[in-house]
């Protein structure tokens, strides 16, 4: 288990990570999510000893990792799938970390096997495609066959069969009892992947919780009405009829209303001994990405000033509390924003109505058998899939972190 105990980390008068205190169960993978800069790597580094909190813990297995016996057999990482000396040999650079660790050599060609490398290993990693370095980053991770697995935004870079095929592999290492901890930015994934999520914005704590609740608190069933464009008096008129009723009425970005807690032949009924004409009721559900960016949206450090004209930030729906943020020297204030007046225009973030994607996904179960004996000569994690050919593409990824540019 990985526990962080007000965990917090500044860089000068930066403070990127504070007072962070969540619990890593073994299991089941547990998705770290947050928006960009809020302080999911800072976060991992410091699980790994790669950076000293300025105050709080974390913990693997009770341990410090630098006073974790023989860490590298405990817990593997894939943090940079950059950091790899391009002029080696993919084969080469995983036995030199094997051979750092004690791991022995026949455990790399397992990896290599397992991440669908073994056509190129011995190909420099410096003609690697950015989906065939997280690969190559992940076969180091589970160099050691670790009980404990970090990996930070894995699928960046990955094709769609990519993207599945790590989807699997995080599932099948949880399914054996293994602690995996996964970050990303993107809910859609995470709700596919993870059993558990940890939301973070601006090194802070927003949710922790099953996917299962999360979806079940987040993904409210709602009704879309309109009432004529032309007569904005029916819809006030709706609007007194529908809240007198014990619905929950917000007003949408183009002309519409959204209804909660009233079922839509309740609606219908209403409207029409209000004497109100309906162009439109519909059921609808709250995606939750949406959701994700609701809570999210107070702690997002780069914003395009196209979408704050646009409304993207989206009103809070009835009874939901905005996220509490304490002040954070070296954060500036923080901030949750406020709904822009109907008539300011905007729009919803989602042209469509959301689908919550169920976190068993149209994938199914993890393809790795369970329980499979570590070091087994069957490859529980094999893809069926042909690996990727060495590209004639240039290798240089696009930069994706700032750090990356500093
Ligand atoms: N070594 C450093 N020195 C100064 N500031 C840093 C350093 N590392 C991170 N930061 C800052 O701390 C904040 C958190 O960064 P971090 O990389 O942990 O976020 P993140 O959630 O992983 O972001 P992303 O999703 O973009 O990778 C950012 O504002 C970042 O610029």
């Amino acid at each position: 288990m990985i526990e962080a105990v007000g965990l917090t980390k500044r860089y000068g008068d930066k403070t990127a990570v504070y007072n962070l205190s969540f619990q890593v169960r073994p299991g089941s993978v547990t998705g770290f999510l947050g928006p960009n800069g809020s302080g999911k790597s800072t976060t991992m580094r410091m699980i790994l000893g790669l950076d000293q909190p300025t105050s709080g813990r974390v913990t693997i297995g009770g341990f410090p990792y630098r006073k974790l016996p023989n860490a590298p057999r405990q817990v593997g990482a894939l943090l940079d799938a950059k950091a790899v000396h391009g002029g080696r040999h993919a084969r080469n650079h995983l036995l030199c970390l094997a051979q750092l660790s004690g791991i022995p050599a026949r455990r790399v060609d397992e990896v290599l096997g397992v991440v669908g490398l073994q056509d190129v290993a011995r190909k420099r990693s410096k003609g690697f495609s950015l989906g065939m370095g997280q690969r190559l980053g992940i076969a180091a991770a589970l160099l050691g066959d670790p009980q404990v697995l970090l990996f930070d935004e894995p699928v960046n870079g990955l094709d769609p069969e990519g993207i599945l095929w790590v989807r699997n592999l995080m599932k099948a290492l949880a399914a054996e009892g293994r602690t995996v901890f996964v970050s990303s930015h993107l809910m859609s994934e995470m709700a596919l992947t993870a059993d558990h999520l940890i939301v973070i914005g601006r090194g802070q704590l927003l949710s922790d919780m099953s996917v299962r609740d999360f979806i079940s608190t987040n993904s409210a069933d709602f009704a879309r009405v309109r009432t004529p464009d032309t007569e904005p008096q029916q819809r006030e008129k709706l609007t007194a009829s529908l809240t007198e009723a014990g619905g929950q009425v917000l007003p949408e970005q183009d002309g519409a209303l959204r209804v909660m807690g009233l079922p839509l032949h309740r609606i219908s009924d209403l409207a029409h001994s209000a004497d109100v004409r309906l162009w439109e009721l519909s059921p609808h559900q709250a995606s939750l990405e949406e959701a994700y960016m609701r809570m999210t949206q107070g702690a997002v450090d780069y914003r395009s000033t196209v979408d704050q004209r646009a409304g993207l930030q989206q009103p809070l729906p009835p009874g939901a509390q905005p996220p509490v943020q304490m002040p954070v020297p070296g954060q500036g204030q923080p901030g949750w924003y406020a709904p822009p007046p109907p008539q300011q225009g905007g729009q919803p973030p989602f042209a469509a109505p959301g689908q919550p994607g169920p976190p068993a996904g149209p994938y199914g179960a993890p393809g790795g058998p369970g329980g499979a004996p570590a070091g087994d000569h069957a490859n529980p994690y094999a893809q069926p899939a042909a690996p990727q050919q060495a590209p004639a593409a240039p290798a240089a990824p696009a930069l994706t972190k700032p750090e990356d540019a500093r």
